[in-house]
């Protein structure tokens, strides 16, 4: 059995997705959601599912406590769904080819540093772009650069606004990203 754990910053959308799919798994568990913001509705989500949680400071994070977290906790696995923080290249690196994260946006394009929530689908808006979509991919220690293992579009209309292509770009993650990663365990 896997063990999964969830790097959520916010809400937690997706990883109420992701619990919901492995809830009753033969093949993974979530083992833990932890989060930078003590106060993200992901941690009320985990707990929903029983899930353990864990809450760190950007600051415990690059001093090795997260990474100390997973290595007791047993982990295989490190989802990022929504976590908005750059992972530090020691805990990419301990997990090689076992971490992965999701982006609201179809890849190279509209990622980086600063390209993250509303402020995607505001510029995919500005650019009057015909299309968006999803990228899930393996995570190295630069912003959004790992090896892309799944993309998915959606189509754009003048009529769209940030917030109805978020809508749009949350049905195709809540629909995609927990078998993308049932797929690569
Ligand atoms: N080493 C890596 N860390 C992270 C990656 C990655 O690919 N490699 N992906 C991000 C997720 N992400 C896009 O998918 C992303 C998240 C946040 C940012 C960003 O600009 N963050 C701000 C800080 C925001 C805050 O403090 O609330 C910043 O760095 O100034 C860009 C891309 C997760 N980590
Ligand atoms: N660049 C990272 C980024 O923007 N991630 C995005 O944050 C949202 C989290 O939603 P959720 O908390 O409801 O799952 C998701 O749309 C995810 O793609």
């Amino acid at each position: 059995m896997k063990r999964l754990a969830i790097l959520a910053s916010g809400s937690g959308s997706n990883a109420e997705k992701i619990m919901e799919h492995f809830q009753n798994s033969e093949i993974a568990e979530i083992a833990l959601v932890a989060s930078n913001k003590a106060d993200a509705f992901v941690l009320e989500r985990a707990k929903k599912f029983d899930v353990p949680t864990f809450t760190f400071s950007r600051k415990e994070m690059d001093a090795g406590v997260l990474l100390q977290k997973l290595q007791q906790e047993n982990i295989d696995w490190v989802i990022l769904a929504g976590f908005l923080l750059k992972i530090p290249v020691e805990l990419t690196r301990a997990f090689p080819d076992r971490m992965v994260n999701i982006h609201p946006a179809l890849l190279p394009k509209y990622g980086g540093k600063g390209m993250y929530g509303s402020f995607v689908h505001e510029a995919v808006k500005a650019a009057g772009e015909a299309e968006t979509g999803i990228t899930i991919h393996l995570v190295n220690e630069n912003y959004d650069e790992g090896r892309i293992v799944f993309q998915a579009s959606t189509p754009l209309t003048s009529d769209d606004t940030p917030d109805s292509i978020a809508e749009k770009v949350h049905a195709l993650e809540h629909k995609h990203f927990p078998e993308v990663i049932e797929g690569l365990l």
